[in-house]
């Protein structure tokens, strides 16, 4: 399948098999001009998102490892690791160089390893389990400590991977610098563990945080701060269901610039000078304000 560059004429809401808007080929009415630094990918399902996420994370993947010798990459919970199961399927899982993988979470709930609730379990039964990372490479967090010596000791150990640049260093602020972060976004526009109107979005000096008050249970969760993410060679949003094609068009349109960014954490998404991709399903794209400007009713 060859991706298709977006016209002005096409609609997220009238995808047909796969459609792939590159902002930087063609800018679409509506959209914010963030030149090449974002691009925005539609599925008619959600099994072609997963296909074209893996090939798309194992392209990323053999950059990295030819580029510097390894692949940084930090994961979030909800459906985007179940789809990440693509890669561990043929040709990925045997041309993949998962050796090279060093793994991370933008956020992890305070529970138990063995919890349901639990990214790093989730991550573990879907993904970990079927690949041939290193443990010593999967940076999970502890579970056994308060969230805030938790959050503490999870920074401690990335300082300690960007002194010695396995994982990268923005030029910019100092933070680091993943090869890859992967967000799910929720319907209320959330991110990692950074919640509508919640004071973690305002943080610029630490790189890990915690909350307790989390408006989704478990109320207690460690997550990345918009500095980190944003400071991230490539992130990936993915977003499926029609329950987030509200939160997905006032995100991707240009409309609600002058808005209150901090009601939607997804569109404080921004990386400094690395890219992000929207993988969304039809549905999450289907209301037309993502492509018409934003001049939709549930604006
Ligand atoms: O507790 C949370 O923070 C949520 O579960 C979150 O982690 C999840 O990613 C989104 O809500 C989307 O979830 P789905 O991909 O399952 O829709």
């Amino acid at each position: 399948m060859s991706p298709k560059i977006s016209t002005e004429e096409d609609s997220f809401s009238s995808v047909s098999n796969r459609e792939i808007c590159y902002a930087e080929a063609r800018p679409i009415p509506g959209m914010a001009d963030l030149g090449e630094s974002r691009e925005v990918r539609v599925f008619e399902s959600t099994d072609e998102l997963a296909i074209d996420l893996a090939e798309y994370i194992s392209l990323l993947s053999e950059d990295s490892v030819k580029e510097r010798g390894c692949f940084t990459v930090a994961l979030s919970g909800g459906s985007l690791i179940s789809m990440m199961g693509k890669l561990c399927e043929a040709p990925y899982n045997k041309t993949v160089d998962w050796t090279k993988w060093y793994v991370f979470w933008a956020d992890e709930r305070a529970v138990a390893k063995n919890h349901v609730d639990s990214n790093f379990k989730l991550t573990r039964d879907a993904f970990l389990s079927r690949v041939s990372i290193l443990n010593s490479h999967v940076f999970s967090i502890n579970h056994n400590a308060t969230v805030e010596d938790a959050a503490g000791e999870y920074e401690f150990a990335i300082r300690q991977l960007v002194k010695v640049r396995t994982v990268g260093v923005s030029e910019r602020n100092d933070c680091p610098k993943f090869d890859l972060i992967l967000l799910d976004m929720g319907p209320d526009g959330h991110v990692a563990s950074l919640f509508p109107n919640h004071p973690a979005l305002k943080l610029k000096e630490e790189w890990v945080t915690y909350i307790a008050d989390s408006p989704i249970p478990p109320p207690e969760r460690i997550t990345f701060t918009l500095p980190v993410i944003n400071s991230a060679s490539n992130i990936v949003i993915v977003a499926t269901g029609e329950e987030k094609a509200t939160a997905v068009g006032l995100a991707i349109s240009h409309e609600n610039e002058n808005s209150n960014a901090f009601s939607l954490p997804a569109r404080m998404v921004r990386p400094t000078d690395g890219k992000l991709v929207w993988f969304l399903d039809s549905s999450a794209a289907s209301l037309g304000d993502v492509s018409n400007g934003g001049s939709g009713e549930a604006m």
